[in-house]
């Protein structure tokens, strides 16, 4: 994604389809079908392709004959291999800061893209020593309308944090199915019993393969270090059940409960980038298409649903999923004003 100074936004990317798609939908203001062209009309330049990608993309603009100097920027999940290149550069008209926005989702491609994705979200800069405070606060104004919030951290600090709360949680997620799918195999009823609870911890097992394989390997030391973290907790964890430490256990799981319940709120800084509204009802049919239909009409957009715990005849609840703290004020209004018991978590 490229973008120039008067507030176009150029998209460039291998697949035709997706600047297609992009310029169809209004994502982006003009289309280039080569990377050079785009880079050398633009101000800032914003690589959002695989890390590895990005990364050759870096070094393919080092050897561009720009005509002005440009803020080059990207979005990788791993930061110090991009810094790393970024540090080596040798084109003087290119200033490198690093970017993160900590803020996605389990879906790939330019369809997943929405004009509040980042809003709320903390937004990492990793300025490098091709870049000035003035480039960095330059790069801050142009995404500021990304309504995200900022965060300067340097390439290995990033790297740690985003390793334990990002990366390796997505290895554990999908050891967690490849456990499961073991088991079916001799127990073939095994996925109906798969509750709310195994959906909310392997969601994130359904990405790309490809960009987290990519993910993993440029952040291969953290994710060996906390993956033998990992086995010793697991084997601590495994005296306990095996010697029957209750104490111990219930400690365990209490002191994790407590950390956990202070992670939620979006505005301590946690990752959710969503606002969530819990509607209490009786039958799944009749009330997801009234709820659905009653936020419609107000033409409200519901980001997300999930139906929690939901059985024939018994109350359950809809945990609906909104892009904004305000929309999802109007929608409790609105719900509560026709009848509906809702609950917003705090
Ligand atoms: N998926 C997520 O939730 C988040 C992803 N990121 C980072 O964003 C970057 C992109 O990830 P996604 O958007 O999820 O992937 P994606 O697969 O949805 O999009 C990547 C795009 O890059 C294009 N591309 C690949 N090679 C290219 C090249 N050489 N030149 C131009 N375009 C090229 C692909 O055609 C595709 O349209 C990655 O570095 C990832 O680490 C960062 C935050 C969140
Ligand atoms: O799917 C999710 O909830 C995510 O965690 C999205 C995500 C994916 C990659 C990142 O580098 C940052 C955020």
């Amino acid at each position: 994604l490229v973008t120039v100074k008067e507030n176009t936004v150029i998209g460039y990317d291998v697949n035709p389809y997706t600047v297609d798609f992009a310029q169809k939908n209004e994502i982006i203001h003009e289309s280039s079908s080569e990377f050079k062209t785009a880079v050398q009309k633009s101000d800032y330049v914003i690589l959002a392709a695989p890390i590895s990608e990005s990364i050759t993309l870096l070094n393919e603009m080092d050897n561009m004959a720009l005509e002005k100097d440009i803020i080059v920027s990207d979005v990788s999940s791993v930061k110090q291999s991009i810094i790393t290149t970024a540090n080596r550069l040798t084109n003087k008209q290119i200033a490198f800061i690093g970017g993160h926005p900590m803020a996605g989702s389990h879906k790939k491609g330019v369809e997943a893209a929405k004009p509040h994705l980042f809003e709320n979200a903390m937004y990492v800069l990793t300025p490098t020593n091709r870049s000035s405070d003035q480039d960095v606060e330059e790069l801050k104004q142009v995404l500021l309308p990304t309504r995200s919030k900022f965060i300067t951290l340097n390439a290995e600090e990033h790297d740690e944090m985003t390793g334990v709360v990002s990366h390796f949680p997505h290895l554990i997620a999908s050891s967690l199915v490849h456990q499961a799918k073991n088991w079916a195999r001799t127990h073939t009823y095994l996925p109906n019993l798969a509750a709310g609870g195994f959906r909310d911890i392997t969601r994130i097992a359904s990405s790309n393969p490809i960009l987290w394989q990519d993910i993993f390997y440029h952040n291969r030391q953290k994710m060996s270090q906390l993956l033998e973290e990992w086995i010793t907790e697991m084997q601590t964890l495994k005296k306990l059940l095996d010697q029957n430490e209750k104490k111990e256990m219930i400690h365990y799981l209490e002191l994790a409960k407590n950390y956990r319940d202070g992670l939620v709120s979006a505005d301590k800084g946690a990752i959710p980038s969503y606002y969530d509204l819990y509607v209490d009802i009786r039958d799944q049919t009749g009330a997801l298409a009234n709820v659905t239909q009653l936020l419609a009409t107000h033409d409200i957009s519901i980001n997300n649903i999930q139906i929690l715990e939901i059985r024939e005849g018994i109350m359950g609840a809809l945990r609906l999923s909104f892009s904004t703290e305000q929309v999802q004020k109007s929608s409790e209004v609105i719900l509560q004003q026709h009848g509906y018991e809702t609950m917003i978590e705090k």
